[in-house]
């Protein structure tokens, strides 16, 4: 088995996190000769290698401590803070950890590795890179450093390690790299010449492994499905350590990761969701019945590398060679072969166009999580992360293998329904932006615009409105949540139909007419301030930055307010409003977190005073246009 782990920037993602995430698979319970981990550094960071270099030499500690004791938490941090019963193998091992722990963060916080940090002269050597020339993220030859190689590096019990692989792809400003895509298609080729495990798993740096069962239960799978040929990867949900108990980003993203992926399995399987997936490595080469050869034989899903070779000199070239950044010029890779490029999604891409291509997928919900991921603690991220998922989600709705054509043909309808909804999600905006405005202008302005609660068709509308409401709140429940999460969930898709959604549409627009505004891929940060990671744990919403995105949030919030208070002050007529100051009432409910951001709040998380002063004059406009055209 070949694992996969991607990072891209050490000071967004640090590197002792990244190394906790390798060490929890590097310990799973599985045959250490047969297990192998990648490291992709798109950071091109020698910080990272450094804590790579460090987590070689722990490990060999590690390994051996966890399964004599036979621990369920292999991910050393979070087994660190668990409940463990102390001893002094346990106290040694702590020690031992704090030890890297303290030099890796020495390191980080130093910003570069220098000679006094390293021990040996292969460590300098592995280092001369960066000394070299002009190294920079955007513009590095490849590096790939061997950290532990099966055959020759032993545990302290002697049980051979797993090999441990550090690839740094070589980057530079004139050749795309297409971001997560281009890190995974890297990894497919050098782990094709070193090792070419017939499985692949792919994982985020901030996932860890929960349970060092799961390779083993996911090769049961792999060995026995009922359609054993098609079975193109095994997705587990994304699942989180850290969240508060309300949720009130509503991180946990429930329905899509856990209760949809429920239901697509009775189809072809579960969208791909970019971690905690493994997959059959033949499924980067073509349909079930369709293979595509790849440029060279040593890429081919079903070559044998030769056997304890992976430091050999012509290996380490070849794989120098297929790390390039030219290397992927006119070849298949991106296109045929390999993740699909051409989206900031490409984990639901790729797994649809496999999907298309006649691979089915199973889902994998097993009782404790299999993996644990981090989750971003404040508002700005997560709506920026989500900008991010539904730019991407539009790319794959308006390209040439839009699920609204190309998909339908290639899956039949129902499967290919299910991608048409994620893929034009951001379409959510114009109803909520609707809603959180119309009602309430037209309100302000005595205009009845609904049904009277007294005529029939009112009746219509409660059944919409509560059907829809009630059947997420069940699922919520069903699926062991509970009902404020589900409140906090209900809350944030609204918040997102007033930011994300419409930021995402109009990103893409403009990308699409030429004035490209976006980054590309905006890495979300792991890094937890201690002041915002209290605020989080106690459920106060982070606002805090001046983002043009939180000035329809708060537009939102300051109209309803005034509306539902003009009608609850004027004694409006309520069987003829009351649709209007239910929404209005309904939208203040909602707005809380963010009133309460404007007015009662003065910690540094509160809503910037000039975002404030804008929303409200924008709302005072938006009412004179309303007065002027009615
Ligand atoms: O140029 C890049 C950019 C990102 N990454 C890695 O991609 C992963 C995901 O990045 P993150 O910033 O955490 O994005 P999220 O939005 O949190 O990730 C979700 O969305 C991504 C895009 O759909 C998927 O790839 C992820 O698996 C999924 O968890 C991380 O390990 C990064 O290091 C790279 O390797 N190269
Ligand atoms: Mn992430």
């Amino acid at each position: 088995m070949d694992v996969f782990v991607c990072t891209a920037d050490p000071f967004k993602e640090p590197p002792l996190s990244v190394v906790n995430t390798a060490l929890s698979v590097l310990a799973y319970d599985y045959p250490p000769e047969k297990l192998s981990v990648y490291v992709s550094d798109d950071g091109g960071s020698e910080l990272t290698l450094f804590a790579f270099m460090e987590a070689a030499k722990f490990g060999r500690f590690w390994l051996p401590f966890c399964k004599e004791y036979n621990i369920m938490d292999r991910c050393p941090d979070a087994y660190f803070k668990s409940n463990y019963s102390a001893n002094s193998d346990t106290q040694f091992i702590k020690e031992m950890y704090e030890n890297m722990k303290e030099k890796i963060e020495n390191v980080v916080e130093k910003g570069n590795v220098t000679d006094e940090d390293l021990s040996s002269e292969e460590e300098l050597e592995a280092f001369s890179k960066w000394k070299r020339g002009i190294f920079t993220p955007q513009q590095h030859p490849s590096v790939i450093q061997v950290l532990l190689e099966s055959d020759k590096d032993k545990d302290t019990a002697g049980n051979p390690m797993p090999n441990l692989i550090y690839v740094s792809r070589e980057k530079s400003k004139a050749s795309p790299h297409n971001f997560k895509a281009g890190a995974l298609n890297t990894l497919i080729r050098v782990s094709a010449v070193m090792t070419n495990a017939p499985i692949i798993l792919t994982l985020d740096c901030d996932m860890f492994s929960n349970d060092p069962k799961t390779a083993e239960r996911v090769i049961c799978f792999m060995m026995d499905p009922p359609d054993q040929s098609k079975l193109g990867y095994i997705q587990f949900p994304q699942m989180y350590h850290g969240l508060n108990k309300a949720d009130i980003y509503a991180v946990e993203f429930k329905q899509p990761f856990q209760i949809n992926a429920m239901g697509m399995d009775g189809f072809r399987g579960p969208n791909h969701v970019g971690t905690g997936c493994f997959f059959n490595r033949r499924v980067f080469f073509g349909g079930p019945s369709s293979f595509v050869q790849p440029e060279m034989p040593e890429l081919r899903p079903d070559y044998t590398p030769k056997k304890n070779l992976i430091k050999s000199p012509s290996i380490v070239n070849l794989a120098h060679q297929v790390s390039g950044c030219n290397y992927e010029n006119q070849s298949n890779w991106g296109l045929k072969i390999g993740f699909k490029y051409g989206t900031l999604v490409e984990d639901f891409y790729s797994g649809y166009r496999l999907q298309c291509e006649g691979w089915h997928s199973m889902f994998y919900h097993p009782k404790r999580p299999a993996f644990l991921g981090d989750v971003p603690i404040t508002l700005i991220d997560v709506i920026t992360q989500h900008k991010r998922w539904f730019v991407g989600f539009l790319d794959v709705a308006f390209s040439k293998y839009s699920p609204l054509t190309f998909g339908v043909r290639s899956m039949g309808f129902l499967q290919s329904s299910i991608y048409v909804h994620y893929s034009l999600w951001a379409i959510w905006s114009i109803p909520i932006v609707a809603y959180a405005f119309i009602p309430q202008l037209a309100l302000l302005n005595n205009i009845s615009i609904f049904p009277k609660a007294s005529d029939g068709w009112f009746l219509l509308y409660s059944f919409l409105f509560l059907g829809a409401y009630g059947q997420q709140c069940i699922e919520f429940i069903q699926g062991h949540s509970t009902t404020q999460r589900w409140w906090s969930d209900q809350r944030f898709w609204l918040i997102k139909g007033l930011t994300s959604y419409p930021f995402a549409a109009i990103e893409f627009v403009t990308k699409l007419i030429g004035i490209d505004a976006s980054k590309g891929f905006n890495v979300t940060s792991k890094v937890v301030d201690d002041e915002q990671g209290k605020m989080y744990d106690q459920g106060i919403f982070e606002f805090g930055v001046a983002s043009p995105m939180f000035v329809p949030l708060s537009m939102a919030a300051i109209l309803n307010l005034v509306s539902f208070l003009y009608g609850f002050l004027m004694m409006i007529n309520l069987d003829g409003f009351f649709v209007q100051m239910f929404i209005a009432g309904f939208g203040v409910m909602n707005s809380l977190p963010v009133l309460e951001a404007m007015v009662f709040r003065s910690d540094k998380g509160r809503m910037p005073t000039k975002i404030t002063i804008i929303s409200a004059c924008l709302v005072f406009v938006l009412y004179g246009l309303s007065f002027c055209l009615h």
